[in-house]
Parts: structure tokens; sequence; C-alpha cells
């Protein structure tokens, strides 16, 4: 990238000042429940209204797929380094950018001052006095710093330190972070660690008038950091000014771009008409991209042959499986009836299941007072991951079977306008969230069905950038396409274990038509459906409608009215069980 200002004598300055801009930029963290029916307009101004929090991972539209049909990771996130002295304006410029980006996927501000190094009560000692060097580069934990930077650009999850202002002190807890498609990072020395610039896509430095910062901190510091206004100027002369001109200051040889501290906006909007343009260029058409790579439609090869290849581990076809199957494949079965015979075939499904967990040996005494070997599982690293809320129901059976498993979710919802899934929100167990713990983590995976196998693409990337390990995980389903997306999820995924009882064959296409709030399966293959069909399919409809505007915030589209959006069905199926289950 060019340079387009500078304070280094070598290199052209432009002037960015422009119109004073005085407005807080700020964002919100995604709602922890999905609302229903919500215009993107609304969102996005309740988005902008509330003061955001560094170091939180801020949504407006959910995530789009960051990796390719490979299941790889096709982008890093784009990262951001702002420098510039204490009180320049650094937060502020990156909360203008978050504002200007609008409806950018996921940011995160991520904040130096978390990388304070933990102190010694000696050195407590003296930063209770004012006597510490919070502003030299070995008051930072660099390589922590950019080890979580590097963790988070290449899609991983990170744990951050969480650091107090009032106690001088790195607190014992962890901020997890997952999921940031773009990461601004602020701080007095984000551009002087050579290990941190190499990290940065765009490298910013905020220049400010000595007196403006000083003034601005003294009122911060006093305000929000609980400091006198005597601490504030000897710990500035004594420290901080002259730091700045030791080390801050010189980095701002490395920036792309100098921003004022003061009357900004013209140098924000150079900033996200880039950014916008690079994220532009890294979106891809995921969903279409498997249809290509396996056609969906109809099996090319017997059932028996895929099932084989596909490394499917089926439930054994009984008769009782079957009956059960086919009391929840019946349009006319009665919610009750649905709900009984999906809980009795969940326990069937994760019994299956529990065959790829790590049983050992266990000898015990037996009440007739004779010893019997047998096994034993140690389930505190065993978890569930249910995809809301389609996977639901199967919940039911495991914790039938592990009673005291914790479960997480993931929300990923079709966006309407691109067919392309959305990570809405991410809720995981405890045991996946550190890293630590992740890699010796089972988890099983619960979704109804794997159709155009889009969801189970997004779920299991959500997992290995956690640190889970594919053949560790166990997708349960009650019904899989053949004839769908599951051999692109094979490919992709070769060593990870799918559960299922039912193994249909087709995967049809249908239409979603949308017109006001109103939406409409054209049913292009059975032009004269049964009146309890129909029915049936307008309950569908009307769920469809709920969940698209609210997870999407989709804007209603002219096109996409007339035409309608392009759906896919399993056939023959069991219909929207999620629906069938809870509506
Ligand atoms: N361009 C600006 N226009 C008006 N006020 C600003 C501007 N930049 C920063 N401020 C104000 O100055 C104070 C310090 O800014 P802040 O961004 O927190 O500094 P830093 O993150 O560099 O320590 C805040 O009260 C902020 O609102
Ligand atoms: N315990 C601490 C730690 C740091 N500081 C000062 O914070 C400044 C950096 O934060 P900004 O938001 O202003 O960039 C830095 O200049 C340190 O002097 C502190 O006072 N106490």
């Amino acid at each position: 990238m060019p340079q387009t200002s500078s304070v280094s004598p070598n290199i052209p300055t432009i002037n960015l000042n422009h119109d004073a801009n005085t407005d807080n930029a700020d964002a919100l963290e995604v709602p922890t429940r999905p609302r229903l029916v919500r215009t993107t307009s609304s969102l996005a101004k309740s988005l902008l209204d509330i003061e955001p929090l560094k170091n939180t991972v801020l949504k407006s539209h959910g995530r789009p797929p960051w990796y390719d049909e490979d299941g790889k990771q096709l982008s890093d996130a784009f990262v951001i380094g702002i420098a510039g002295g204490s009180a320049s304006g650094k937060t502020f410029v990156a909360r203008q950018i978050l504002k200007s980006l609008g409806s950018i996927p996921s940011v995160v501000i991520l904040s130096q001052d978390s990388f304070y190094k933990e102190h010694s009560e000696e050195e407590l000692e003296l930063a209770f006095a004012n006597e510490y060097d919070f502003d030299h580069p070995d008051a930072i934990d660099m390589p922590m710093f950019a080890s979580c930077l590097s963790d988070l650009k290449r899609g991983r999850q990170t744990n951050i330190p969480v650091y107090s202002f009032q106690e001088h002190q790195r607190l014992p807890e962890k901020k997890y972070l997952y999921g940031a498609s773009v990461i601004i990072t602020e701080g007095i020395l984000a551009l002087h660690d050579p290990k941190l610039r190499s990290l940065y896509d765009l490298k910013i430095f905020v220049k400010c008038d000595s007196d403006l910062m000083l003034a601005r901190r003294i009122a911060r510091d006093v305000k929000e950091r609980g400091r006198s206004v005597e601490g504030v100027l000897s710990q500035y002369l004594r420290f901080v000014k002259p730091s700045y001109d030791d080390f801050v200051l010189p980095t701002s040889r490395y920036a792309d771009i100098i921003v004022p501290g003061l009357e900004n906006t013209v140098a924000i909007d150079l900033i996200t008409t880039h950014v916008r343009r690079q994220l532009d260029e890294r979106s891809r058409a995921f969903r279409e991209n498997i249809a290509r790579l396996v056609p969906f439609g109809r099996p090319s090869t017997p059932p028996g042959d895929s099932i084989a290849a596909l490394q499917l581990r089926v439930l054994d076809q009984t008769p009782q499986l079957q009956g059960i199957y086919t009391i929840l494949r019946d349009l006319t079965t009665s919610k009750a009836d649905f709900i009984f015979f999906a809980d009795r075939l969940s326990t069937l499904l994760i019994e299956k299941a529990m065959e790829f967990l790590p049983f050992c040996p266990k000898t015990v005494e037996t009440p007739v007072g004779v010893t019997a070997v047998g096994k034993s599982l140690d389930t505190t690293n065993i978890c569930g991951v249910t995809i809301l809320r389609s996977g639901g129901p199967l919940e039911q059976g495991l914790r039938r079977v592990i009673s005291d498993i914790r479960i997480g979710s993931l929300l990923v919802q079709t966006d309407l306008k691109t067919g392309e899934p959305l990570l809405l929100q991410v809720m995981l167990p405890e045991c996946i969230r550190q890293r630590d713990r992740a890699k010796d983590a089972y988890v099983f995976v619960l979704d109804a069905q794997i159709g155009t196998a889009a969801t189970a693409f997004m779920a299991i990337r959500v997992l290995l950038d956690h640190g889970v390990q594919q053949s560790r995980i166990i997708f349960v389903a009650f019904v899989v396409a053949l004839a769908g997306g599951l051999s692109a999820l094979r490919r992709a995924f070769p060593e990870m274990h799918i559960v299922t009882g039912a193994v249909d064959g087709v995967l049809a296409e249908r239409r979603l038509r949308i017109g006001g709030r109103k939406v409409e399966l054209a049913k292009s293959r059975s032009p004269s459906l049964s009146p309890t069909i129909e029915k049936k399919l307008d309950v569908v409809e009307r769920d469809m409608v709920a969940l698209s505007i609210g997870s999407a915030e989709m804007d209603e589209d002219e096109n996409v009215a007339a035409e309608g959006r392009k759906i896919w069905v399993i056939e023959p199926g069991l219909g929207q069980i999620g629906d069938r289950y809870y509506l």
C-alpha cells in the first residue's frame, strides 16, 4: 500500500485533516439469542448505539464461510495495527473504522493493554506510587501478544489476558476470542515489535499534538483509571513523554498511513474503502462450489457402494428401526408421537456413536464378592455441540446416555441473498474453548440431517479452528442424503465419524419465493400435492420466513421475490425435523 502521509522527512506527507467528527463509533456483540424478526436497518442502528467493548468479537451480519471445499481456511483475517501516543485517539480511530465498515461480518478491537506483564509485589508498589514505567516496550508481553494475534489471524480461537488499570495487574481470568474476520489492534507500541508488524495487513499511526494528548490523558485517567492529577502529571513527565519520543513516535516510520488525532474523517474513509475492497476480494461462493464439485440431485452409484465409500456408520436396519423411521417420515404422525419416537431414535443413534469413545479397562468387585473385568469412560473431555435448532432433538438422547454432558451450540443459518451459510452464534463448552483441552476433547456434533452439508462444513471447521482433532468429532444425524454434499464433506474431513440411521437417495431442488414477508415453496417436483401436504408445507414456509428474516437480516430484494431462492430438500426425508419436534 502506498504511503499517503507520514511524519518522516523521507516520506511525502498528505494532510488528511478534514471535517471534525466527534461521533462515537459503536457496535454491539451479537445478541446472545437470535431475534427472529428484525430488519437490517434497525439492527445496524442498535449496533451503533451501544458502547462497544474492546477485546470482544462484534458481529452484525454473521460470518460467511472462511474455508474452501477442501475444508481448508481460505484466507486469514484482515489485521489492522494502530499505534500512537497515549490518548492520541487510537481507540477512537478503531471505532470509527468499525462504524464506517458498516455491515462487515465480524470484527474485534484487540487492545495492547491486555498484554501488560504480570507484576511482582515490588513492581506493584512502584506502580501505585506512579513510579513504574508502563511505557517501555519491556512492560508488554510482546511474544504473547504476537502469539494471540497470530492465532486470531489464522482463524483459531485465543484466550487473552484481562488487565486492570485500577489494580495495575493482570486478572486471573482470560477472555475467549474467536471468529473475527477483521482484527483491529491498538496500542502505544503496536508497531514496535517486528513479529507483530509482520502480522498486520495495514499499519496506522495516529499522530496528535502532545498538549492535546496530555489534556485528554489527565481527563481520562482521573475519570476512568482512578488516578490523581498530580500522579498523572508525574508519570507523564517521568515515563510517558520520554518513551513516546524514544519508542512510540519512531515507529510511525512503519505506518502505511498517518492519521491525525483530531478531525480525521477523510483518513477513516480512505482506510475503510481499502479494507472493504480487500474483504470483497476474499469472499467466495462456498455452497455453489460444493454443488459444482458433487452435483446434487440423485445418487449416481448404488446406495451400498456409497455408504461404504463414505464410511458412514449406519444403524442396523432392523424391523424395529424401520418402524421408528416409518412413524417419523409419516406426515400424519402427531407431534406427541413424533417427539416420542425422535427421542427413542436419538438414544439409539447416540449409543451407536459411543462406539468411537475411548473406554478403558476397569475391574470391579461384584455384590457376590467376585471381581469382574469391564470398561469405563472418563467423560471429562466429552461434550456435545448442537446445530440450532434442528439438532436439538438429538440432545435428549445424548443426555440420556451421558447424563452430565456439557452441550454447546452453533447457530448457522442460510443467507437467503447469497444462499451461503452464515455463522451467527458460537457457544461452545469449556473443554473446547480452552486450547489445551480442545485437543483431547471428543465432540458429538448434533444436526438433524446432512443435505448440502454446508452447515456441517461450517460446524466442523469451527471445531478444527479450536484445535479439536478431526478423528474425535462424531457427527450424528437422523438422516443423510446420498446425493448431497456428503461426499464433499467426507473428502474434506476424512477422519471424522458420521453416525446416522437413514441414508436417503435424493436431494431435490425447490424454490423459495420471498414477497414481502411471504415465502412460497414452489412445488416443482410434485405439481399435484394432497391438501394435507399443502397444509404441512404452509407450516414449513411460515417458519422459514421467521428464520430467514431473523437470521440473515436480509434486505428484501425485488428480484428474489420474483424468481425465488433455490433450496434443497432431502427425499423421502423426514421434513423439517426441528419444526416437527418443537413447533
Ligand atoms: N478525532 C477525535 N475527535 C474528538 N475526540 C477524540 C478524537 N480522538 C480521540 N478523541 C477523544 O480523546 C480521548 C482519548 O482517545 P482514545 O481513543 O481513548 O485514545 P487512545 O486509545 O489513543 O489512548 C477520548 O475521550 C476520545 O473520545
Ligand atoms: N497499569 C498501567 C498500565 C498502563 N498505563 C498507561 O497506559 C498508557 C497506554 O494506554 P492508552 O490507552 O493510553 O494507549 C501508557 O501510556 C501507560 O503509561 C498506566 O497508567 N497504568
